[in-house]
């Protein structure tokens, strides 16, 4: 038997699996999925085992055994390896980094040099050797380090050098001897956590029998022996010493006398160990939601491999859908996904899931600490939990048995992963769906244009896109060749209970402006405000952009204040007086004269988040505001204690950026305002109308949610825009018309895939020729393909010119259909692979961007 293994070097010439032997002792343990480590040239490496199998491609004499097993149950599963695959052929990756993507950080191989004692030293103990003769004299330095080294097993070389300071020479010297050796250790980055705890040995009777005899001067032992004969149970160490505070001394002593064990025991981080979570039963559905429950079940039910997209407005229950619906699917023994944006994975996500399943339920995301979502990851490989909830990740979560998957939001450009593998979950929990027969549920109450297209029949899609196929399904590649799925469209049109949607104003903020009104906020939103803090309602206030302002500028000559290493300009943060780039971090003091003119008249423009929190301070005294950005939530959880603070009404306006703007289900709220409705608008993107739709449903979505109605004002410079009227009239389908004729008219997505190809370097000549080389290149291996339409754009500077002083030239490919373009994208990056490592030229692809920066 042999094993493929792939190693931990993300580079083109490993990118395949290689062949091992699986030594005897090591037969039990070696599975598909397994971490390895494995001799590779002259070093040890980790690697994930892709296949078994007894053809090798090389003579097997001259295969080299695997060294070790690195965990006592394989991290992956045969499923997750087989996913990998496609996920590294799809967004063209290494499959590497597609394999530990699916891993936590904590399993991330840590490599550590360490020292054991050479095999010159033939005989062990050292006296042999000098009877030997035949070696050379130790000096009794070396004796001692061969001791040291001896006693310890192995040791890190740091900490041997640290140990005898000033012998490093000799140490080398005796590495080079032979008597001492080095070795390279694979360490994990973080284990299980373990706790000293204290175990009985006897019955209470044998415990007090010996308490007994102890002499009178040991009070404490007695103590503890008695208070174990009282509760004969495992007691953590820590928790022993405090309850009858005493040293662990004592408890060590009994210990020696054999009276009582300490034992290192295994203990799971859970973040949510001190919250209790009201179990919640099933509420009665309303019509809408029976009709869409009942389509969901059914295929669950029958272990189909289905996709809907749920449309459900706003407030219309679709977490209760989701929450029935994986209760079919734990009835029938199989296990649940779900995936929410990182930042609505609020407390209240997580209390609805907790109080419905219990401890059924693990929780991944980003704001636990690498232990603590290792341990949540090691309930679910354990089979501790059947349901997990997280963010984008979590697609990945090791179960073998899915029945259902859901992404809530799946609209949200979060869903994909901005840095390698750039996967896509939505498209991701399709492929691993289909694996396993699983059905998928994709809702929001602004699906995007992709998932809408999926749901088209193909003739109509046909006549839309000509010849174009579905986008967000499964492309046909390696063992995951599966039928293409249509999306079935489930629609929810009402909010449960009946309650309406909220009232929506568009304010023409020219308009405020020529009658005179400098403010932030219009008339009528002012009042708005001022009507609901005296009513004790509660508001939110969504603006997309964190900091003080966004730029600052010389009203004199112009200037503007830009990173001096990245193309874009500084923003202010007012609570440090400096100017930050929020690409490369760069920071300096806020100037009081223009750089370029030395005039005064230099400003921060346009507003920030921090802004809008000094004015609100100043046009509503003792308003109380809590402000949510970038900022503000840093620190671990924060996030949290901001939305229990508002939850509680201890304050009357919640602030921020677009993560106000999801998922917070708030019966006090009654007003919403979106303070400058156009900032998302102007951005430099196909998808900006799309976006601002979404953002504005959504943040009004907020308001009214129970029994009292709400109110939303949208502030904007462009009222006319359809993506502003659709979004005040809650018309999805006029805005879906509208941005489907654009995105067809201009060969956008969904009718045509892009690839975006981002070339970056130092010096704006080199990268230009490579630019060109590789454009060239790419169009003349399209016309294999020809007549399948591609186009090729660029190379042209990147938007984001320069980014940490390196120059970024874009090139984008877009096509119709399945035709394997990715693959030529590659191989005309390949012609520059020389480049690339002689001179440090980047080139970066991305498969089916979301940001286009
Ligand atoms: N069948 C039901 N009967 C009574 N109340 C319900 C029912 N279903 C849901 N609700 C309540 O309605 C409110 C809105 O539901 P939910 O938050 O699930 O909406 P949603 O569709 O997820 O909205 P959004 O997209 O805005 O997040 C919640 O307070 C929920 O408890
Ligand atoms: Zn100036
Ligand atoms: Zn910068």
């Amino acid at each position: 038997m042999y094993a493929k293994v792939i190693v931990d070097v993300p580079a083109k010439q490993t990118n395949r699996g290689f062949d091992y032997l699986i030594p005897e002792a090591l037969r039990e343990w070696v599975a598909i999925g397994s971490r390895v480590a494995v001799p590779f040239g002259p070093r040890k490496l980790q690697g994930f085992v892709v296949e078994l199998h007894d053809r090798p491609d090389f003579d097997p004499a001259k295969l080299k055994p695997i060294s070790e097993v690195l965990d006592l149950y394989p991290p992956l599963t045969p499923d997750l390896v087989e996913l990998a695959e496609w996920v590294s052929q799809t967004y063209l990756c290494h499959e590497i980094t597609a394999l530990q993507a699916m891993v936590p950080g904590a399993l991330k191989a840590k490599y550590e040099r360490h020292i054991k004692v050479g095999d010159k030293d033939l005989d062990g103990a050292h006296g042999d050797l000098l009877s030997q003769g035949q070696h050379t004299l130790l000096l009794p330095i070396e004796e001692d380090i061969i001791e040291f080294v001896r006693g310890k097993g192995s040791i890190e070389i740091g900490s041997l050098l640290s140990k005898f300071t000033s012998q490093g020479s000799l140490i080398k010297q005796m590495i080079t001897q032979g008597q001492l050796l080095e070795v390279q250790l694979i360490k994990d980055r973080m284990s299980a956590k373990k706790v000293l705890t204290v175990f009985p040995v006897e019955q209470p009777l044998q415990l007090m029998d010996w308490a007994e005899q102890l002499p009178d001067k040991s009070k404490k032992q007695k103590q503890v022996l008695l208070y174990l004969a009282e509760s004969p149970y495992p007691i953590k160490l820590s928790d022993l010493l405090s309850e009858l505070n005493i040293s662990a001394s004592t408890v060590k002593g009994l210990a020696d006398k054999g009276y009582l064990s300490i034992k290192e025991v295994e203990v799971q981080r859970d973040p949510y160990a001190l919250r209790t979570f009201p179990r919640t039963v099933p509420l009665t559905l309303t019509p809408e939601q029976e009709v869409v429950f009942g389509s969901i079940s059914q295929a669950v039910n029958e272990l189909e491999h289905r996709v809907f997209l749920l449309h459900g407005v706003t407030g219309s229950g679709k977490t209760e859908v989701y929450l029935q619906s994986i209760q079919t699917c734990l009835d029938q023994g199989r296990e649940a996904i779900v995936l929410v944006p990182e930042i609505s994975l609020t407390p209240q996500m997580v209390e609805r899931f907790k109080g419905r399943f219990g401890n059924q339920v693990a929780v991944l995301h980003s704001r636990l600490s690498q232990g603590e979502r290792f341990d949540e990851w090691r309930k679910i490989m354990l089979k501790q939990v059947n349901v997990v909830i997280g963010a984008r990740s979590a697609i990945f979560a090791p179960f073998t048995k899915v029945g259902l998957i859901i992404i809530d939001e799946e609209h949200e450009s979060s869903y994909k992963q901005e840095e390698s593998p750039k996967y896509h979950a939505r498209d991701v929990s399709i492929a691993r769906a289909a694996q396993h027969g699983a059905v998928v549920v994709l809702g929001s109450a602004t699906p995007s244009l992709e998932s809408m297209y999926g749901t088209l029949p193909e003739a109509e899609q046909t006549q839309i896109g000509s010849s174009g196929n579905p986008p967000a399904t499964l492309r046909s590649i390696g063992n995951l060749a599966k039928p293409k799925v249509r999306f079935e469209l489930l629609t929810m049109r009402e909010r449960v209970e009946g309650r309406p949607l909220p009232k929506v104003h568009i304010v023409d903020m020219r308009e405020e402006l020529s009658e005179g009104n400098r403010s932030m906020f219009s008339r009528s939103l002012h009042k708005a405000i001022e009507d609901r803090i005296q009513k004790k309602e509660q508001i939110v206030l969504l603006l997309n952009r964190r900091g003080y302002a966004t730029f600052v500028m010389c009203r004199s000559c112009g200037y503007v204040a830009e990173c001096p290493h990245c193309d874009i300009s500084l923003t202010y943060h007012q609570s440090a007086k400096t100017l930050r780039c929020h690409y490369c971090g760069y920071t300096e003091r806020e100037a009081t004269v223009c750089p370029s003119c030395s005039s005064e008249h230099i400003r921060h423009f346009g507003t920030g988040t921090q802004r809008v929190e000094e004015e609100l301070g100043k046009l509503f005294p003792g308003i109380r505001v809590i402000r949510m950005d970038v900022d503000t939530t840093t620190e671990k959880g924060s996030h949290e204690k901001w939305l229990t603070l508002f939850r509680n009404q201890q304050a009357d306006v919640l602030l921020g950026t677009q993560m106000v703007a999801k998922g917070l289900d708030f019966p006090m709220v009654t007003l919403v305002g979106a303070l400058a409705a156009d900032t998302v608008l102007n951005l430099p993107d196909f998808r900006a109308a799309e976006r601002t739709f979404q953002l504005l449903t959504q943040v009004g979505g907020r308001a009214g949610r129970h029994e009292l109605p709400g109110e939303v004002f949208i502030q904007t410079y462009t009222p006319e825009h359809y993506s502003i009227i659709s979004a005040s009239k809650h018309d999805y389908t006029s805005f879906m018309d509208k941005e489907m004729g654009f995105r067809k008219f201009h060969d956008y997505p969904p009718f045509h895939r892009l690839i975006l190809i981002t070339l970056s370097h130092e010096q704006i000549p080199l990268l230009m020729r490579s630019a060109e080389t590789f454009a060239a290149k790419l169009k003349e291996l399209a016309k294999s393909l020809a007549p399948v339409p591609i186009e090729i754009l660029g190379p042209v500077a990147s938007p984001i010119s320069r980014i940490k002083d390196r120059y970024r030239f874009q090139c984008m490919v877009k096509y119709r259909g399945e035709a394997s373009i990715a693959g030529l994208v590659q191989q005309a990056a390949a012609t520059l692979s020389d480049v690339e490592k002689q001179y440090k030229l980047t080139i970066s692809i991305d498969v089916d961007p979301q940001v286009l920066m």
